[in-house]
Formats: C-alpha cells, structure tokens, sequence
C-alpha cells in the first residue's frame, strides 16, 4: 500500500498555532518510513490523521491513489500500536489477540498463529491473563502482537517499544522490521530513539513545529543535514555547531564526534569530560570556549590539553 499526504494540515480546536503545517510527503508501498521529532512536534497527531482517527483543516490523504479522507479508521486496512494500548480490558491475551482475526482466518488457525508471534515476543505464559494484570511493558507487547498477526497493509506505529527495556527493544524491533519486509506492510513507525530509527528506517522524516524539514535515508540525514536543527537533533551525540571563525572563515560548522581527532592538528583544547561508551569513549574538549565532543579509543585525562583536528565537518550559512 503506498501512502500520500498532499498539504495536510491541523489546527486544533483553541489552539493558534497548526500541530500539523501543510505536510506533504509520499511513502512507498513496502517501506518502512521513520518519524522523529521533538516532543509536540506533531508526529502522534499526523499518524492519528492517517489512521482516520483525526480529521485533517485541510489537505488530502491517499492510499493506493485513493482519496481516504471521508473513510472510517476501520476501513483504512491499518493496523495501529499507539501510546495507549486500547486493549479489551474485560478479555483475556489471548482473546484480545484473536477477535481481531475473525473472518480472516479458522479459530484454530488464529489460535496457532496467535502463540507463535506470542512467544517470539515473550508473552506466551500470559495469554489466560487478563490486561489489567500485566505491566505496562507487556500490555505493550500484546498491542504489538495483536498489530502484526493482523498482517495490515499499513502500519502506523506511535513509539510501539518505549516500555521495553534494552534487550526486549531490540528483539521486537528485529521481530516487526521481519514480519514487515516479509509481507511488504508499508511502516510508518514514529520514535524518540535515533538509534532505533537508524536502525530500522528505509528513511526517516525529521519534525519540528508541525514541519516536516527533512526526509531522507538515515544516512542522507546523518551525514547530510539541511539545517542546523537537523544537525543538533539526530545523532547521538548530535553534531556540533561553532563559529567558522575556528578555522578561519565565516559562518557556522557543524562537527560529528567521530569526526574530531585528538593528539594531531593545530588546534589546541582541553578535556572536560570523558565518558565510558563500551567501545569507546566521548572526550568533551574545550576549544575557545565551546564544548566539542570526540569518539577516542583510549580514556584521555580530565584536565589534559590535548591537539585537536577536524577530520571533516558541515559548512553553515
Ligand atoms: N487533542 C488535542 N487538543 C489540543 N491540542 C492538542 C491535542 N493533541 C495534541 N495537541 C497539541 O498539538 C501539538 C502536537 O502534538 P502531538 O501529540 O502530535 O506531538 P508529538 O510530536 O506526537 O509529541 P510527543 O513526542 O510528546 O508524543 C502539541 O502542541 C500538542 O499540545
């Protein structure tokens, strides 16, 4: 299923100031299409206008070429794991996983196919349970079960992991990116985590304000922002802006940690920080005044001056 916005836009009711901005993009049948921004940026508000939950001011949403504007959620073929997880609360795992499947498939057939994504995903021992009796990590974990046994044509995902702790994060990560690229379900999948949406995004849209600033491949992105928002926003650390002036011309730079040597070059810093990131480390150096951050191998001294070079950077107007 392929995906249009042509201008869409929301301006809540008391509200001055659109939570959506005359977006338009266009996602590819089959491609998993990342949504990252700020809090209040608009991402929740822009899946809930795709879903059909929320009715856009203005603008067009089309699916397959069609003009889906006046269809109901429930005729958008669109499978949803939002924030609140909306599970039947007076039926059981197990139920909650298969109603949905009605019609689609025999009982028995739901029932199979409900335990193996069940235990791929952990939660094959709750499935008598009854939501209410399970934490909010695996009620999670059932809303994203029910999801993808539902196999949609579009999934419109609102921070699908973000009770999972680090390992379970990863493994449903690899769990939903399988069962999307084996049944082509194209993805809209909005994160907080640059990891996450590096990992998995075929391309990623960067939000703020209601915008969307910047749509390309989480490489285009990362090595390529278009502004400086995009460069102080995605990453981890987020790139570095200082004045040109550094190396002697005008405007602004931008600088990746991974991308600033220490112990060779002209510049000269001083190490303020140094933090352990398991197969490295993140020295934070004083240079004139602005704190720059550099992946190093060894653990350098606090305190130490140490040679500093650009290996690379991004030129700002
Ligand atoms: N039902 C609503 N009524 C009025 N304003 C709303 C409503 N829902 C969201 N907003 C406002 O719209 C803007 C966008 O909110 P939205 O939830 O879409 O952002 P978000 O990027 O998903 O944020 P977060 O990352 O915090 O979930 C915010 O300013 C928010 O306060």
């Amino acid at each position: 299923m392929s995906l249009e916005l042509r201008n869409v836009k929301k301006v809540y009711r008391g509200s001055k100031t659109p939570a959506v901005d005359n977006v338009s993009l266009k996602v590819e049948k089959g491609e998993f299409f990342v949504i990252l921004g700020p809090s209040g940026s608009g991402k929740t508000t822009l899946l809930r206008i795709i879903s059909g939950l929320e009715k856009p001011n203005d603008g067009k949403i089309i699916i397959d070429g069609q003009e889906v504007n006046e269809l109901p959620p429930s005729q958008r073929n669109v499978g949803m794991v939002f924030q609140n997880y909306a599970l039947y609360p007076h039926k059981t795992v197990l139920e909650n996983l298969i109603i949905p499947l009605e019609g689609l498939m025999t009982k028995k057939e739901a029932i199979t196919w409900a335990e193996e994504i069940s235990k791929k995903l952990g939660i094959h021992e709750l499935l008598s349970r009854y939501p209410t009796e399970l934490s909010g990590g695996q009620q999670q974990r059932v809303a994203l079960a029910r999801a993808i046994l539902r196999k949609p044509k579009l999934f419109l995902m609102d921070e699908p992991l973000s009770n999972l702790d680090a390992p379970l994060r990863v493994s449903a990560r690899k769990l939903i990116k399988d069962v999307q690229r084996e049944n082509g379900i194209t993805t809209i999948y909005v994160t907080h985590d640059h990891v996450e949406a590096m990992a998995i995004a075929d391309r990623v849209a960067i939000m703020n304000n209601g915008r969307i600033i910047q749509v390309g491949t989480p490489e285009e992105v990362y090595n390529d922002p278009v502004d400086e928002f995009v460069a102080t926003f995605f990453g981890n650390p987020p790139m570095k802006i200082v004045s040109g002036e550094i190396l002697g011309f005008e405007g602004k730079i931008g600088i990746r940690a991974e991308d600033v040597e220490l112990g060779d070059g002209d510049l000269i810093g001083k190490v303020t920080d140094v933090e352990f990131w398991g197969d490295r480390y993140l020295a934070y150096v004083n240079l004139n005044g602005d704190i720059v951050p550099a992946f190093v191998s060894y653990k350098p001294k606090v305190g130490s001056e140490v040679k500093v070079k650009f290996k690379r950077y991004k030129r700002f107007l």
